[in-house]
Order: C-alpha cells, then sequence, then structure tokens
C-alpha cells in the first residue's frame, strides 16, 4: 500500500522518538516518559510498519524482538585481539604490580579503577554509525558471530549520533534480578536452573533463536575501544566519557586514583558495597591511565601490562531481591 508523505513522516517521528527514549531508559537509567506513553506509541508504530512495512529499517526500536533462528554461529575473527587481564588476589600482589609499572615507567602512574562486571566479554563493530557485527570473545582471536542476538539488547545501539568505523569491547551480563526472575520461572517449568548470573548470560546469548535472547532482559557495559579511530582520546578516563556521549552504557562506578593506596582504598570500599550491587562483580580492574603509558607497558603473550584485576573471593549466592540497594 502507498504511503502519504503524512504517514511516512509519522514512521520517521515514531522511530526516532522511540529510540530516543530506548536510550533514555536502557542506557543512561533515566525514563522521559512513563511505560504506557512508550506501549501506546510503540503499538502505533508497529502497525505503521506492518502495513507500509517498505519503511521498516533495520534499526527501528521494532527490530529489537529478534525472530531470526540461526542454523549456528559463525565464526567471528577478532583482528585486534581480545586479551585476558593478570589477576591478583592480595594486597601483596597489587603493590607488586604497581613496583613492576613503576619499574618500566620511572614514575608512578595515575590509575582508573573500573568494577570487573562479572558478564561475558562482547566486542561490537559500527561502520559508518552502524552497527555491523557483534562477537565474543572466544579465545581471544576467534569467537562466535552473535550479531543477531545483540541486537536484542536494549542497551546496545543499532546507531551512533556520528557515522564513523569503531569498534568497542565490554561485557554483556544479567541483572541480578533477572537472574532471580529467569530461575524462578524455570524452576516453575521444571527446567534445569543457571548457577550464576554470568552462566545465564552466556546462555542467553549463545541462544540460536533471538527472540529468546530477547526475553533474557540483558544489558551492557562497555570499557574500551579496540581502534579510537577519529576519536582523540588520550585516556581511559577519557575512553569511557567519549563511549557514554557515543550512546553506550558505561558503568559509573570509574575512579581515577593518584596512588596505589588510592586503589587499595577503592578496592576495600566496594569489596563492602558489592553485595548491594544490582549485577555481579568479581573483582576491580585497574588500569593504567594514560594510553601513553600503556603504550610503553605493551602486553605479555596473553596480558596486558598495563592492567590487572583485583579479584574477591567468591560471593555468597545472589538470595534476595530485598539485598539490592537499587539507588546505585
Ligand atoms: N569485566 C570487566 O568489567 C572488564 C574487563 C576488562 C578486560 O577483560 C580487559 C582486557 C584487556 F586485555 C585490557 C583491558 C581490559 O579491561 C577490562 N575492563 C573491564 N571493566
Amino acid at each position: 500500500m502507498e504511503a502519504t508523505q503524512e504517514i511516512i513522516d509519522r514512521i520517521a517521528y515514531l522511530q526516532a522518538e522511540l529510540t530516543k527514549y530506548g536510550m533514555a531508559y536502557y542506557v543512561k537509567d533515566q525514563p522521559l516518559v512513563d511505560d504506557a506513553t512508550y506501549d501506546a506509541l510503540y503499538r502505533e508504530l508497529e502497525e505503521l510498519e506492518a502495513s507500509y512495512p517498505q519503511y521498516q529499517t533495520e534499526d527501528s526500536p521494532t527490530a529489537r524482538v529478534g525472530g531470526i533462528i540461526l542454523p549456528g554461529f559463525e565464526k567471528a575473527i577478532h583482528e585486534i585481539p581480545l586479551y585476558s587481564l593478570s589477576d591478583v588476589f592480595t594486597k601483596e600482589e597489587l603493590f607488586a604490580f604497581d613496583q613492576r609499572v613503576q619499574k618500566t615507567l620511572g614514575y608512578e602512574p595515575k590509575y582508573v579503577c573500573e568494577l570487573k562486571i562479572d558478564g561475558l566479554s562482547i566486542s561490537l563493530t559500527y561502520e559508518a554509525g552502524r552497527l555491523v557485527r557483534a562477537a565474543t570473545r572466544g579465545d581471544g582471536t576467534v569467537g562466535e558471530n552473535i550479531t543477531e542476538n545483540i541486537k536484542t539488547v536494549q542497551s546496545v545501539p543499532l546507531r551512533l549520533p556520528q557515522e564513523i568505523d569503531l569498534e568497542v569491547r565490554g561485557e554483556c551480563y544479567m541483572p541480578k534480578a533477572s537472574f532471580l526472575a529467569l530461575n524462578q520461572k524455570r524452576e516453575e517449568e521444571g527446567l534445569e536452573t543457571f548457577a550464576n548470573p554470568r552462566n545465564a548470560a552466556a546462555g542467553s546469548l549463545r541462544q540460536l533463536d533471538s527472540k529468546i535472547t530477547a526475553s533474557r532482559n540483558l544489558s551492557t557495559f562497555l570499557y574500551t575501544l579496540a581502534d579510537f579511530g577519529p576519536l582523540q582520546v588520550t585516556t581511559q578516563e577519557e575512553a569511557l566519557v567519549h563511549l557514554g556521549e557515543l550512546g553506550f552504557r558505561i558503568n559509573p562506578e570509574h575512579h581515577v586514583c593518584h596512588s596505589i593506596e588510592e586503589v587499595w582504598s577503592f578496592i576495600e570500599d566496594f569489596h563492602d558495597k558489592r553485595s548491594e550491587l544490582p549485577y555481579e562483580i568479581d573483582g576491580i580492574v585497574v588500569k593504567v591511565n594514560e594510553f601513553a603509558a600503556q603504550n610503553s607497558l605493551g602486553f605479555t603473550v596473553k596480558a596486558p601490562r598495563w592492567a590487572t584485576a583485583y579479584k574477591f573471593p567468591p560471593e555468597e549466592a545472589v538470595t534476595t531481591i530485598e539485598d539490592i540497594d537499587w539507588t546505585i
């Protein structure tokens, strides 16, 4: 059926508005409209796109529902490898890491501390500002192409505000509340429950039916750019700010520390706060802030010399929703 200009404009308006509302709700955690308003506009867009499918764009908010059933996952080669982090388990090991860094640099650098989200590493590739590929880490060089599934994750932008080529990396995770609800439902259905949110996220992302992924309420925190492309950033702290400006979901609990002692107090602080977070963390990632210093430290065969993960002992199982402090 041919569409009048008024209809074409209404479809474009609804796609843009619902994308803006979705970004505010899922990425910035600051809703702009109430659910009833969102749902009414969403239903109107669904009806219009059903009547005029030639105007349903692949980055329309209605494209998030999934529906592709893949025969299997294609391999995804990482041009820039995804390394893993070295781990430290004690204050002494952390301070030894700092000593090694200072020995190479000849000075004590600033560090950025980030919560270590206990999810699945993902890599997102954008071309001319559009999401063209999403992949798991795999062995760091070869992962699985999970683009169709990642498109159903509401906090992942399908389109960037600039038409640039970019590759970003981060974690895809399942919030504690979604994990508890999912396991409760599976128990009622006599299905096997997931051991922890990380396994539940992995199982949800590696579904061949993206409708199932869409139902699992996964979220993301992005933390680095594989290549900085046109972005002029010189520190990890700036990179996090830029990623936020590009529309990616960034964990707010990052902190620049001016000494390893300050890093240690950040670690102690979050060791206590951890059980109140609405998502699971398994430690704190400590990174040299300046990219120039990161480059002079480089990588070992499998891990960066400029970062380490201070690991917390395994958290006691997530029990009730009451324990969670939703203000964080
Ligand atoms: N789970 C995480 O929340 C998290 C993980 C990593 C990495 O795995 C990681 C691996 C590298 F080779 C370099 C930097 C990294 O930074 C990271 N930063 C984070 N916040």
